[in-house]
């Protein structure tokens, strides 16, 4: 069975490109254009729908009980804290009604929604590993945050002791039950193309 580690290393080249990308850099800098921002987290707040879905069915096709309350509470804190900043951060950049998904987002949302469809727990969770795991990569290895909240709580939604500790627990159940080795390629892609596509 292919481990997370291995999936890290056979998919390094469009990971690197992704965490290195010149979106991240502005993000850690404070100085992404209010445009980008605007559109990337207006495409972000489409993929937040379908991300909470996917969670929803990590909870609902779980194998064992443990795990399925881990996945419920981040869950909650994915509806709670982070949707909360969305709508701060939507208002703020004057962002007034849903976007029209670019192709990136499209292709998050069928994956997404063909992984939740499929009820299969290590796709789903495979899934749901690319997602968080190269967003921790990325926030950890920015030194410290903007002062502006509309950063600093970006970055610091994806990196720190508990999100470190809910990647953990991807990888641990991605290596327990088996990768979905296309679909984490897949997902690891559409990463790289959704910054990309922020900059229009
Ligand atoms: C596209 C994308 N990928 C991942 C994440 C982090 N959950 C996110 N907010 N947006």
């Amino acid at each position: 069975m292919v481990t997370s580690a291995e999936l890290r290393r056979r998919h390094a080249s469009p990971w690197e490109a992704a965490v290195g990308h010149r979106f991240v850099d502005e993000l850690g800098a404070g100085t992404v254009d209010d445009a980008v921002l605007a559109r990337y987290l207006a495409q972000d707040a489409l993929f937040l729908d379908a991300f909470v879905a996917l969670l929803g069915a990590a909870v609902a096709a779980s194998d064992r009980p443990g795990p399925r309350m881990v996945v419920a509470r981040q869950l909650g804190l994915v509806a709670g804290d982070e949707d909360d900043y969305f709508t701060r951060a939507l208002a703020r950049l004057g962002v007034t009604g849903p976007a029209t998904p670019a192709d990136p987002t499209a292709g998050f949302l069928t994956l997404m929604d063909d992984a939740r469809r499929s009820a299969d727990y290590p796709t789903v969770m495979t899934v749901l590993l690319v997602a968080e795991w190269l967003y921790l990569d990325w926030a950890e290895r920015l030194g410290d945050a903007p002062s502006d909240w509309l950063y600093a709580e970006w970055v610091e939604l994806h990196r720190g002791p508990a999100f470190a500790a809910w990647v953990g627990f991807l990888r641990d159940e991605v290596d327990r039950v088996g990768a979905d080795e296309p679909a984490f390629a897949r997902a690891v892609e559409l990463e790289l193309a959704f910054f990309e596509a922020a900059y229009g």
